[in-house]
C-alpha cells in the first residue's frame, strides 16, 4: 500500500495570474490549434485541429449532425461505440459523405402527420425544414417540404395534416445528385427558396442545400477536413469486438479511432494497439485511455497510442468514484501526466498528445486545463446542451432541457446489449438533463473568445506558450463565496 502525498485537485480550485501582455497579444493572433496524434518532436502532427475541442464518445453527444457542426468550427467528434458496428460505421460514413454545404436529409415526416407533430419534430432537431416523404423515412418517395414558415398556429390547427401546408415537389426547384455546391447555390438563389432538395435518379432526396449554410460557410475558415476536403471524424472503439469493429470503421472512412474505457491501464488496450499496428501500421491512428497517472500514460505511449486520454470519475455524469472508489481530481491527474508526456518526449523524441476528458463545468475550466498542459479537451456535457446533439429536447417547468446520460448508465448499457453478453451488474453513470443552450456555432464562438481573452491576459498567443508560462494559484473556497455572496442575481430568461 502507498498513499500519495497529495490532495487530489479539480479545475475549479485554480485561478490564473496574468503575465505581461504585449502588442502581439491580440485575439486575431491567438492560435488555438493543437496536435491530435503522436509525432516526432520538432515536427508537425499529421493531424492538427484548429479548435482544441473534441466531443465525447457518447450516445447523447456525438452524432453525425454534431460531428459536422464541430468539424466546421475546427474541432472533431468521436462517434460513440455503444451501438452495433454497422450503425456506428453508417454514422461515420454519413459524416464523410457530407460535402461542405450539403446537409444530410435526416429530418423526414409523413404527409399524414399533423402540423403539431411537424412543429415538435423541427423544434426537437433544431431544424427549420423537414422533408415530406410517403413513409416519413429518409429513403421514402419525396413529396415536398414543410418549414416553420409554412404554418402558424394562430391560423392553422395543430391537427391539420402536413400535406395541407407543405410545398409540393411540383412547385419546388430541385438539384440533381452530383451537382457542385456552386451550381446548387445558383439554383437556390434563382429559385428564391431557402432550401434546395438534391434529388437522386430514384426520386429520393439525398441531401439539402440551405441558404443559411451558405452564409455560415463563409464564416468557416478553420474546418477540420482531410486531403479531399471531406470533414474529419473520429470513432470510439472498445477492447471486446475490435477485430470486427475497427475494420468496419476504417472502411467507413474514420480518420482517427479512440479506445473508450473508464480504465485504460490494461493489457486489453495493448492488445488492441498491437492489432492496429499489425494490420495497418501507422495508417490508422488510435488514441487510448483513460488513465490518471504517469505509469498509465507510459504504458499506453509505449504500446503505440497516438494520443492518451486522461480522466477517471471527473465527468459531470460520473458516479465511478462513488461506485468503485476509483478516480483522481482532473487537475492533479493532468499535472502528473503532462510531466510524464514531456519527459517521454525528451527521452524518445516522440510527442504523444494528451486529451483531458471530462470535468469541464465552466468555460474558465478549459483555460485552466490548457494551462496545466492538456493538448485538447474532450467534452460531454458541454456539447450535449446544443441543438446539434442527438439527445431529445424536453420541456420541464417552463425550461427547455436536453437529455444527457452516461455511457455507464443503464440507459446506455441497455442500448448496447446486442449479444456481447455485457450484463449490467451496477451502474456507473447518471441519466439526467442539461439546460438547452442553443446552437453549437454560437456557443463555441463565445467559448473560444473567452479562451483567447484569458490567453491574452496571460501574454500567450499559442497553447504551448500558455502552458509553458502560466502561473496558477490554488484558491480557497472563501474566494468564490466572496465573489457572489452579497449580489442577488437577476433571474434572466434563458436565451433559446
Ligand atoms: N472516464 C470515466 O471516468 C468513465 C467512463 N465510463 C464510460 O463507460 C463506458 C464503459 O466503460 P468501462 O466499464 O470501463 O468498459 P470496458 O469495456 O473498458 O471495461 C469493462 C470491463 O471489461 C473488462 N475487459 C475489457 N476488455 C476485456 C477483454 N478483452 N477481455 C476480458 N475482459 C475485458 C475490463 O477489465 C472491465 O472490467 C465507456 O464508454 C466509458 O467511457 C464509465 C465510467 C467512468
Ligand atoms: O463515470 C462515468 N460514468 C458514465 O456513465 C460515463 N459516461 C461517460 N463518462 C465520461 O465522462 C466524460 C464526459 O464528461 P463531461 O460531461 O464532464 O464533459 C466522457 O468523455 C467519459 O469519459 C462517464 N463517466
Ligand atoms: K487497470
Amino acid at each position: 500500500m502507498r498513499i500519495l502525498p497529495e490532495i487530489s485537485r479539480t479545475f475549479g480550485e485554480y485561478l490564473l495570474l496574468p503575465n505581461l501582455t504585449d502588442e502581439s497579444c491580440t485575439p486575431g493572433n491567438v492560435d488555438l490549434s493543437a496536435p491530435l496524434v503522436r509525432h516526432p518532436v520538432g515536427q508537425d502532427s499529421p493531424i492538427r485541429i484548429a479548435t482544441p475541442l473534441v466531443s465525447a464518445i457518447m450516445g447523447a453527444v456525438s452524432s453525425p449532425q454534431l460531428a459536422i457542426a464541430l468539424a466546421q468550427v475546427g474541432g472533431l467528434s468521436f462517434i460513440h461505440q455503444n451501438q452495433p458496428i454497422e450503425e456506428q460505421a453508417a454514422m461515420v460514413a454519413a459524416v464523410k459523405r457530407h460535402k461542405a454545404g450539403f446537409r444530410h436529409n435526416d429530418v423526414n415526416i409523413k404527409p399524414s402527420a399533423t402540423l403539431g407533430e411537424a412543429a415538435g419534430l423541427l423544434a426537437g432537431t433544431g431544424r427549420e425544414t423537414a422533408v415530406v416523404t410517403d413513409d416519413g423515412s429518409a429513403t421514402g418517395e419525396f413529396l415536398g417540404l414543410i418549414s416553420v414558415q409554412d404554418f402558424n398556429f394562430a391560423r392553422h390547427h395543430r391537427d391539420d395534416a402536413v400535406e395541407s401546408r407543405m410545398r409540393r415537389v411540383a412547385e419546388l426547384a430541385t438539384g440533381t445528385a452530383g451537382m457542385s455546391l456552386a451550381e446548387a447555390n445558383s439554383v437556390l438563389w434563382d429559385s428564391r427558396q431557402d432550401v434546395l432538395p438534391i434529388v437522386g435518379g430514384d426520386g429520393r432526396v439525398t441531401a439539402l442545400v440551405q441558404r443559411r449554410d451558405y452564409e455560415l460557410h463563409q464564416q468557416f475558415s478553420n474546418e477540420t477536413v482531410d486531403g479531399d476536403k471531406r470533414f474529419r471524424v473520429g470513432a470510439g472503439v472498445n477492447t471486446h469486438d475490435y477485430r470486427e469493429r475497427i475494420p468496419a470503421l476504417v472502411a467507413a472512412g474514420a480518420d482517427v479511432l479512440c479506445l473508450d474505457s473508464s480504465d485504460g491501464y490494461s493489457v486489453w488496450q495493448k492488445h488492441v494497439l498491437d492489432f492496429v499496428r499489425g494490420e495497418y501500421g501507422d495508417t490508422v491512428r488510435i488514441g487510448a485511455g483513460n488513465v490518471v497517472d504517469g505509469a498509465g500514460f507510459r504504458y499506453l505511449a509505449d504500446a503505440g497510442a497516438d494520443f492518451v486520454k486522461v480522466g477517471i470519475g471527473g465527468g459531470s455524469i460520473c458516479i465511478t468514484r462513488d461506485q468503485k472508489g476509483i478516480g483522481r481530481g482532473q487537475a492533479s491527474a493532468l499535472a502528473e501526466i503532462v510531466t510524464e508526456r514531456d519527459a517521454y518526449a525528451r527521452e524518445t523524441g516522440i510527442y504523444v498528445p494528451l486529451c483531458s476528458d471530462g470535468g469541464v463545468l465552466h468555460d474558465s475550466h478549459m483555460a485552466v486545463a490548457f494551462a496545466f498542459g492538456a493538448d485538447f479537451l474532450m467534452l460531454g456535457r458541454y456539447f450535449a446542451r446544443f441543438s446539434e446533439s442527438p439527445a431529445p429536447q424536453v420541456k420541464h417547468n417552463g425550461q427547455i432541457l436536453k437529455e444527457y446520460w452516461g455511457e455507464g448508465s443503464a440507459r446506455a448499457r441497455n442500448a448496447a446489449r446486442y449479444g456481447q453478453g455485457r450484463d449490467l451488474v451496477f451502474e456507473e453513470g447518471v441519466d439526467g438533463y442539461v439546460p438547452y443552450a442553443g446552437s453549437l456555432y454560437d456557443n463555441v464562438k463565445v467559448t473560444l473568445a473567452k479562451l483567447r481573452s484569458t490567453m491574452i491576459s496571460c501574454g500567450s498567443t499559442s497553447l504551448r506558450r500558455f502552458h509553458d508560462t502560466a502561473t496558477l494559484v490554488q484558491v480557497s473556497q472563501q474566494t468564490f463565496v466572496q465573489n457572489s455572496e452579497d449580489v442577488q442575481r437577476n433571474e434572466r430568461p434563458t436565451v433559446v
